[in-house]
């Protein structure tokens, strides 16, 4: 059943041929004996981390036929040919009769444009529900999917039960034996490889579990998605299911980023997967698969993504919602339903609560916060004299927000101000004393802990980065940031996410890098959403990808095994280095983070590591120079390419733009302001070469395409290196070229990566100390 949802994308209906003629005898076999073939996608968000639970598949060789059923409803029936079905299932016609999907094949309603905080989503979507053919949105469909599944199951009579808790041999898992979570949890953490709990698990998970309000502190990478959500997930499933078939909200997850809230419904549904289901074993293929759908289902909310499908997916209900707070305050506005859930919820959750503050939803986020306070209690309580609240006013009076409501709110970073309001909270067993002095303390303030002393766990570091980080710089002048990245980037392959300070930045660089042949994908958040996961997707399964982004991808964001963090720009404040570099160096990995510092960033360098309580300098990367003039010259064409093609592609907008003006003004042109002669074009660009010799020739981008292509097919050699003559030479480099095992790219090169370069160049100069500039650097 399910797959044949999936296949949707992928079939092209026939008409309702079966009305007109008669039914023809077929026999009747199972969707899961015809031939599925798996598509290679995206495999971000809303796909299960261990690619089982959901995935698209696509069968040819199939027609569809519709009947109508009972009570006007629509029946189709899949008619599969020979070739369409699964090998040593009989000979004959594959056909599968489906009742549920009818709801999916049909045309969606049309998108209602989207109002308020969010407008600029709204063309986005409406785009994207013309483009679903090409990119579902596979966190809605794997919700669609699995709350399909689990009202099959309360049709199977689950209804008000709690399912009994299976047994589990602590002896597996001794480092959790201690924290009471639901058995199925720990069969989980057996098939995900968490042997014991970071510092803090240990320390977070046992607190909510016995109710507790929990703000924890603790490095990026650290685990903490799990720390919120384990107590939230074993207390749902020790809660007897709902009497009604649709769930009711217990969890409310809010993220600052949508790509942050997507991967935390990824990575929890990643762990369900293994509760509460029994394995089947496949006879054909010999593996067992898990049974049936998680038993708590995760629904998801983010802007520039479908908002109708998120509608209906609230509408199903769902146990826990992952949100961003723009989107999800502009539904909440237009749904009391969950309006009323959001009101009733169980558990709050606030994560990266410093960067939630900063994101431009504050007064969404502030609006969510106050409908889960008590009437009455020390917070204000959403009022329905404030307009904001007006047209909820029957449901005030309806729903009160719970006195066991927990809030776990969860940072690498919270702001020492904040941490000393929450102590002397705990102090004066109430509200925060004193005067405020950040948003974020208003945001703490607003929260309507129900526990008068908060539990807070604060472990971050020392200096601010996770212990197995190595951090470096490189010094150079503006200018040569870009020869130093693309030295950095053939120097050390490996996974590396550049951060660079605005979109005009990745722009530039984009078209830079592409046309020396990088595999590199932007991320900022003026890319249409499916755009950005796309993007984010490729780079995760691109060998020596490149990601470029915004801060957008500063926070939260899990991607396996990023080797590098470049910081092109520095960032402002101590808090952004902390969660840029966080992005490497996880769960205990190695990782290395650089920072390219012109003597224009020296002052906000100094400041940053000031802030980060550092007294020294931090290394310089060693750099092998003799590199330098090759790279030089490769970009140096590369620029005119792309100054060149830009400057095109500006006259023809010009010229299109003078031609729709003059037929608006009815209004004729000169002839020559149109004509293609490039001479008549002041903006053409002309290389500097060019400029100097007699007379000033256009630039021929053809030619500089070609020189770009020798200059890339050139090998690249250190120093005292001879290509020709490998055996001699300053170095020889012959046995490295014969074993394969020198630099691929850079003949002569070392091989070490930079997180063990700069172990061995530890950081000699004292912060502000003055710099002896290093003559061997100049060219
Ligand atoms: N107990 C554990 N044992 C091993 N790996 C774990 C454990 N808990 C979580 N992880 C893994 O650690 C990685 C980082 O976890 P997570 O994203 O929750 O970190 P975080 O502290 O939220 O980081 P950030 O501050 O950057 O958001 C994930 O890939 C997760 O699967």
């Amino acid at each position: 059943m399910a797959q044949i949802k999936r296949s949707k994308m992928k079939l092209k209906s026939k008409s309702n041929t079966s009305s007109t003629q008669p039914p023809k005898p077929r026999a009747r076999i199972a969707a899961n004996d015809l031939k599925w073939k798996t598509v290679n996608t995206s495999s971000f968000s809303g796909i299960d981390g261990g690619g089982g639970m959901m995935m698209l598949e696509e069968l040819d060789d199939v027609d569809i036929e519709w009947d109508e059923g009972e009570g006007g409803s629509r029946v189709a029936r899949f008619v599969a040919t020979e070739g369409s079905k699964k090998k040593g299932k009989g000979k004959e016609k594959a056909v599968e009769e489906v009742t549920e999907v009818v709801d999916d094949l049909d045309q969606e309603p049309p998108e209602d444009n989207e109002e308020g905080s969010e407008k600029a989503d709204s063309d986005e979507e409406i785009e994207q529900e013309a483009e679903e053919e090409e990119f579902p949105d596979f966190a809605a469909l794997a919700q669609e999917d699995i709350n399909a599944e689990d009202d099959e199951e309360h049709d199977d009579g689950e209804l008000g039960e709690v399912e009994e808790e299976p047994s589990f041999d602590n002896a597996l898992l001794p480092e959790w034996q201690d924290i009471s979570l639901h058995t199925s949890l720990k069969k989980a953490f057996l098939a995900a490889g968490y042997v014991k709990p970071t510092e803090i698990q240990k320390r977070a998970i046992p607190a909510g579990i016995s109710g507790r309000d929990v703000v924890g502190v603790a490095e990026t990478g650290s685990g903490k998605t799990l720390a919120y959500s384990l107590p939230i997930l074993s207390h749902l499933l020790r809660t007897p299911l709902p009497s009604s078939k649709k769930r009711n909200l217990s969890g409310l997850i809010l993220c600052p980023t949508r790509e942050l809230a997507l991967q935390v419904v990824d990575h929890l549904n990643a762990l369900l997967k293994h509760t509460l289901n029994t394995a089947v074993e496949d006879e054909d293929e010999g593996t067992s698969k898990p049974k049936g759908p998680p038993r708590i289902s995760i629904g998801s909310v983010v802007g520039g993504l479908s908002a109708h499908k998120q509608k209906r997916i609230l509408d199903r209900g769902c146990d826990i919602l992952v949100a961003t707070p723009g989107r999800l305050w502009d539904l909440i506005k237009a749904d009391d339903d969950l309006a009323s859930g959001i009101r009733t919820l169980r558990f709050l959750v606030i994560d990266e609560a410093d960067r939630m503050i900063e994101n431009g939803h504050f007064a969404e986020l502030e609006n969510i916060v106050r409908l889960t306070q008590r009437t009455g209690a020390a917070t204000q309580g959403p009022d329905d004299d404030d307009p904001v609240f007006a047209q909820m006013s029957t449901l005030l009076e309806d729903a009160e927000a719970r006195d066991d409501m927990q809030t776990f709110v969860f940072s690498a970073t919270l702001s020492k101000d904040l941490q000393q309001n929450l102590k002397r909270r705990q102090k004066f067993g109430g509200k925060g004393k004193g005067k405020r002095s950040s948003t974020l303390e208003d945001l703490v303030d607003k929260l309507d802990f129900r526990d008068a002393k908060p539990e807070v766990i604060d472990l971050s570091p020392e200096g601010g980065v996770v212990s197995t980080l190595r951090e470096s710089m490189i010094e150079c002048v503006v200018s040569d940031k870009d020869l130093y990245l693309y030295y950095f980037l053939l120097r050390y392959p490996g996974r590396s996410l550049v951060f660079v300070g605005s979109i005009d930045g990745i722009r530039r660089l984009i078209p830079l890098f592409t046309l020396l042949q990088l595999p590199i994908f932007p991320l900022h958040s003026q890319l249409q959403q499916k755009q950005r996961l796309k993007n984010l997707d490729r780079f995760k399964s691109t060998k020596n990808g490149i990601l470029i982004a915004t801060d957008v991808a500063a926070r939260g964001l899990d991607i396996p095994q990023v080797d590098h963090v470049i910081h092109f720009n520095l960032p402002r404040t101590a808090d952004a280095y902390i969660h840029r570099s966080g992005r490497t160096a996880r769960a205990k990995n190695e990782g290395f983070a650089l920072q390219l510092c012109s003597p224009e960033d020296k002052g906000v360098q100094r400041a940053l590591m000031k802030s980060l309580g550092r007294t020294h300098e931090l290394p310089e990367l060693p750099i092998e120079s003799g590199f330098l003039p090759s790279l030089r010259e490769r970009i140096r064409v590369a620029r005119e390419i792309e100054k060149a093609e830009h400057s095109k592609s500006k006259a023809t907008h010009d010229k299109n733009w003078l031609l729709e003006t003059a037929e608006l003004m009815d209004l004729d042109i000169d002839p020559d302001l149109l004509s293609d002669d490039e001479d008549n074009d002041p903006d053409l660009p002309y290389t500097k070469k060019q400029k100097s010799k007699k007379g000033v020739k256009r630039v021929d981008v053809r030619s500089l395409k070609e020189e770009l292509r020798v200059l890339l097919s050139e090998k690249l050699l250190a120093r005292g290196i001879s290509a020709r003559y490998p055996t001699s030479g300053s170095k020889i480099i012959v046995d490295d070229l014969l074993r394969e095992t020198g630099h691929a790219t850079l003949l002569g090169a070392g091989t070490q990566k930079a997180y063990d370069e700069v172990e061995k160049v530890k950081g000699k100069r004292k912060l502000g100390q003055r710099r002896v500039v290093n003559k061997k650097r100049k060219m």
